[in-house]
């Protein structure tokens, strides 16, 4: 399908050996719905992912809390003994709005905060399907990729299809003139977790802006450009 192969360009260089299920990633940050959704596929597809991460042996960071898909792969990720790290704004944390959060809890002041530090402590990002929140986050970790503020690889886990849409939208856009065909490449794609993991460890950033900036403190705290097995960015 057209939509599947955005982000094919990117990847085949730096590939774990075959049947090496160690990780270049300490950490991948997951966005994803304070809801369930509708279809059981969705739910499944957020264990799926969090049990990939604890196969690969790699911690999350996430939104906090324990409602919806967020505690679905917050839950699966902690019950396999990786570490969790939910970052949540003090106004969301009374118990009957996000639910009780597993792991390290991290309060911030704001959803700006929030955001930068998720970008801040991960190595790679990954989208499963989720509403207004998950394309606020999603949107802003890509808009910060194709500005050349970070280099970590950006995943959408397009289960049954639910970002179809959204990347026909990326194509549409590309071909009318709104985003460049390089950066249409920062968004890799996949329709299961295994699948959609490994497009990221092969992932191999060739966009370049070639932008300096000053104020690396917005979430490059320690941000290794290119990242090599084993070496994390935070
Ligand atoms: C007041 C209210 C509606 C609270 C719902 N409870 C929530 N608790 C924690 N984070 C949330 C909540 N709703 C949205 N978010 C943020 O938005 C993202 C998901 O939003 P959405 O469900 O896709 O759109 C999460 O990753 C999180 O960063």
């Amino acid at each position: 399908m057209a939509v599947e192969a955005t982000a094919e360009k990117n990847t085949g260089a730096a590939a774990p050996e075959s049947g090496d299920r160690r990780s270049r990633f300490r950490r991948i940050c997951v966005y994803c719905g304070s809801a369930k959704g509708r279809k059981a596929s969705y739910q499944d597809a957020a264990v799926e992912l969090g049990k990939e991460l604890v196969e690969r042996g790699i911690d999350l960071v996430y939104g906090g809390g324990s409602i919806g898909l967020m505690g679905l792969v917050s839950h699966a990720v902690h019950d396999g003994g990786r570490h969790v790290i939910g970052v949540i704004p003090k106004s969301l944390m009374p118990r009957e709005v996000t639910g009780e959060p597993v792991g390290e809890v991290r309060a911030v002041s704001g959803m700006h905060e929030r955001k930068a530090e998720m970008v801040r402590s991960a190595d790679a990002f990954i989208a499963l399907p989720g509403g207004y929140g998950t394309l606020d986050e999603l949107l802003e970790v890509l808009t910060w990729a194709q500005l050349g503020i970070h280099k970590k690889p950006i995943g959408l886990l397009n289960v049954d299809g639910f970002y179809n849409f959204f990347l026909s939208f990326i194509d549409m856009a590309v071909s009318e003139g709104f985003i460049q065909e390089d950066a249409r490449h920062l968004v890799i794609s996949a329709p299961t977790a295994k699948e959609l993991v490994l497009k990221l460890e092969e992932y191999v950033p060739d966009y370049e802006i070639g932008l300096v900036w000053e104020d690396q403190g917005q979430i490059t705290h320690g941000f290794v450009p290119e990242l090599e097995p084993g070496i994390a960015s935070s």
